[in-house]
């Protein structure tokens, strides 16, 4: 199934948000660290388009696309540790510098706020560079709870993270809906046995949004809010 129309969703009382290319713009981050990165190891820059496709699936996944573009299996887990070290190093120093807010995000955790539904930011990004980042931006407040790529033995698109708010929250999984940019979200919030909602302008392995199982596609989170309600 792909998916469709966005349908109204009721009964939901919990809403579990991506970081990545849901809630900030931050390609152009991960496009400066990696270069830095890249040029410690000797490397030639890689483009914007390019590093798009390989967010998503964590820190570590990143590196070993990244390294794959010059490096054959072997080789690249010799760099491999080299690799992280640099980046980790380079990402600490600018995050959030070259990133944005997308639009109607804060207008759109705002109305989910005030209808009375509980929030939680669940990320791939290591809680490190998560916190900082939703700090920097403002919004760090709208969520209770913040869980992100290392915070358990299993990340998105793996349940285990959804799964936990939904215990944190005492919630079944259908009153909670999770909204990101990726089928990694999507397959996550299915298998969890939530509700899940996609948006069409952040990052999602170079594949068409619309190839993702969900229960529809919506422009901003500010559409999201208006589609639930308690
Ligand atoms: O950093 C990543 O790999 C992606 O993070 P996200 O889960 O917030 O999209
Ligand atoms: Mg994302």
């Amino acid at each position: 199934m792909t998916a469709r129309d966005p349908i109204l969703l009721s009964g939901i009382r919990a809403a579990i948000v991506d970081l990545d290319g849901t809630m900030v713009d931050t390609a152009p981050d991960f496009h400066v660290a990696i270069n830095r990165m890249r040029a410690d190891l000797g490397l030639a820059p890689l483009d914007i388009e390019t590093i798009k496709n390989f967010v998503g699936k964590g820190t570590e996944n990143l590196m070993r696309r990244v390294l794959a573009v010059d490096y054959a299996a072997d080789q690249a887990e010799q760099h491999f540790d080299a690799a992280l070290a640099s980046y980790q190093r380079h990402y600490v120093a600018i995050n959030g510098e070259y990133s944005s807010v997308y639009p109607e995000v804060r207008e759109g955790l705002a109305a989910l706020r005030d209808k009375g539904l509980r929030l939680a930011c669940v990320t791939n990004k290591p809680l490190a560079f998560a916190l900082p980042l939703l700090e920097k931006t403002g919004l760090r407040a709208y969520f209770e709870i913040v869980y992100g790529g290392d915070s358990f033995p299993r990340k998105k698109p793996d349940p285990q993270p959804l799964l936990q708010v939904c215990a944190d929250f005492s919630l079944a999984p259908p009153k909670v809906v999770a909204i990101g940019d990726s089928s990694n979200d999507a397959l996550a919030a299915r298998a969890a046995g939530c509700r899940v909602l996609n948006v069409p302008y952040g990052y999602n392995h170079g594949q068409a949004v619309h190839e993702i199982d969900s229960d529809g596609i919506v422009s901003s989170l500010l559409e999201a809010s208006q589609l639930i309600s308690a």
